[in-house]
């Protein structure tokens, strides 16, 4: 290591390879691997990937100081997989460093994009969208159909996201929102090859397999679709309305886009891509989420039973909406808990901008560092029976999900904390209220559902099938 060669005190690691460093000590899923090395190496360790070094961290200390004590100096982020194939250059946000483009966004997704009469217009096309789901499950139980529920998850939830983004032009053509979907996903697919070696190590700027050129090539397929659905805004100027309430996603980018004011000038690009990073922020996570509590609520009847005696009890004879979630503190805690478990991307990371001291060790500017919340939120100081599936653990705490305590950080903290959050939480309450007081589940007969939310290893969720029987108990919209 060049660091250990200074003066200063560095996080303990464990003996290195030539060339590949530890690469061979990540055998499976990152943050188990990385929680398996530092139960020996301790709660902030380093370790190197081909040519690159990291810092993790795996205890709440660390995290507090990386994510608040010391916010600002580690407000940046590198990116989760390979860039070099990447057909927009200069417009990333999700995995920016914290730069004034950033900042920008950042601030519009704050004040405009994700809150006030956009986090309305959301709530009433999550349940619009779920009552569709609950009709084509209805259908599936009358014909005695199994059905894939994470597949039914992914439609309705890709539908949301995309009638948030351009739903005011494109929401009769939700065809279109699964194309957009196909590109992304075989773009991630592709960049899911990558081997950390190949990403990390003296090989990265070679397309050993050929996956970079598939990669280009979904990009290139999703950058038509955008292209054409940007025009078709751009083209109807007159389409263009006054009205708050109305605009979307795209109407209040395109305005940016337009105004010669604004502190940051906008390109087609930054537009693009930026589109294109929240439906993979948002889609994924979200189903894997919702999926993965639906599997825990199979498994565990006694949950189901309590859950479904607190909804029957406070919503009665009609469909669970959003304002009912208030209301619910159970429903509230599965999802809690779910997300403490079953995270669907539970490293964070972040790129140190200065020299900085944490938990007594030296961190030198430019160090790339995982934060393992997948350690952190299973912390058996912290968590009786982590490993349990236990709703009830946050019923006494359960009004809000505040990043405030850091041994439970589902949506991060600091600056670079998820802007989603206050989207992704009623749609989980909605969908996992609504399965629950709708049907009764079983999977084949004798087995228990999958709750694994498998990851790619290095970015996001990849939400597995879930297949399963779906059979009524209560019809909303029986006449
Ligand atoms: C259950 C669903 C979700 C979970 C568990 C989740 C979790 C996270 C986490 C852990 C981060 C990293 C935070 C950090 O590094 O401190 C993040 C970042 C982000 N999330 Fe979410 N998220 C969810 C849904 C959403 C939704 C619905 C959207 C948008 C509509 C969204 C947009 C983003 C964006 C843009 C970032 C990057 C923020 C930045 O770098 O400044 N997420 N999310």
């Amino acid at each position: 290591f060049r660091n250990s060669k200074s003066t200063g005190k560095y996080p303990p690691s464990p003996p290195a390879l030539p060339f590949i460093g530890h690469l061979h000590l990540l055998k499976s899923r990152l943050p188990t691997s990385l929680e398996n090395l530092a139960k020996r190496y301790g709660p902030l360790m380093r370790l190197r990937l081909g040519a690159t070094e990291f810092v993790v961290a795996s205890d709440e200390k660390s995290a507090r100081q990386i994510l608040k004590t010391f916010d600002a100096d580690f407000a940046s982020k590198f990116a989760p997989g390979p860039t070099t194939f990447h057909i927009y250059k200069d417009g990333y946000f999700v995995g920016a460093p914290y730069n004034a483009y950033w900042k920008f966004m950042k601030t519009l997704c704050m004040t405009k994009l994700f809150t006030g009469s956009q986090l309305a217009r959301f709530i009433g096309i999550g349940e619009d969208e779920t009552c569709k789901l609950i009709k084509s499950l209805l259908k599936r139980s009358k014909a005695g159909e199994p059905c894939d529920l994470t597949e039914e998850l992914s439609e309705a939830t890709n539908n949301m996201i995309y009638r948030m983004m351009v739903g005011r032009r494109c929401s009769k053509n939700l065809g279109q929102a699964a194309e957009i979907r196909k590109f992304i996903l075989d773009s991630l697919k592709h960049a899911a090859k990558f081997h950390l070696g190949e990403m990390f190590g003296p090989l990265k700027k070679f397309d050993l397999f050929g996956n970079g050129k598939k990669i280009k090539s979904a990009l290139m397929g999703y950058d038509q679709l955008i292209e054409q659905i940007m025009k078709g805004y751009e083209d109807n100027d007159l389409d263009n309305c006054g009205n708050d309430h109305e605009k979307d996603v795209m109407d209040i980018l395109l305005e940016t886009y337009k105004d010669t004011n604004a502190k940051v000038k906008l390109t087609r690009e930054h537009i693009k891509n930026f589109f294109m990073e929240i439906i993979m922020a948002s889609v994924d996570t979200i189903v894997a989420a919702i999926r993965t509590a639906m599997a825990e609520v199979i498994n565990h009847p006694d949950v189901l039973k309590r859950l479904r005696e607190e909804i029957d009890l406070v919503v009665g004879n009609r469909l669970i909406n959003e304002s009912d979630a208030a209301k619910l503190p159970y429903l509230q805690a599965v999802a809690m808990e779910t997300l403490r478990l079953h995270h669907p991307s539970p490293t964070l990371r972040r790129l140190s901008r200065k020299d900085s001291k944490i938990n007594g060790f030296d961190i030198k500017e430019g160090t790339k560092v995982f934060i393992n919340i997948y350690t952190i939120m299973r912390d058996p100081n912290r968590y009786e029976e982590p490993e349990k599936f236990m709703p009830e653990r946050f019923l006494d705490n359960c009004t809000e999900m505040k990043a405030q305590d850091f041994h439970y950080i589902p949506f991060g903290s600091g600056r670079r904390a998820c802007p989603g959050s206050y989207l992704a939480i009623p749609v989980m309450h909605l969908a996992i209220g609504s399965l629950v007081q709708c049907f009764d589940w079983k999977v084949k007969d004798g087995e228990k559902a999958d709750n694994k939310a498998r990851g790619t290893g290095y970015s996001g969720a990849c939400p597995s099938a879930l297949v399963c029987y779906p059979k009524a108990r209560f019809n909303p919209f029986e006449e």
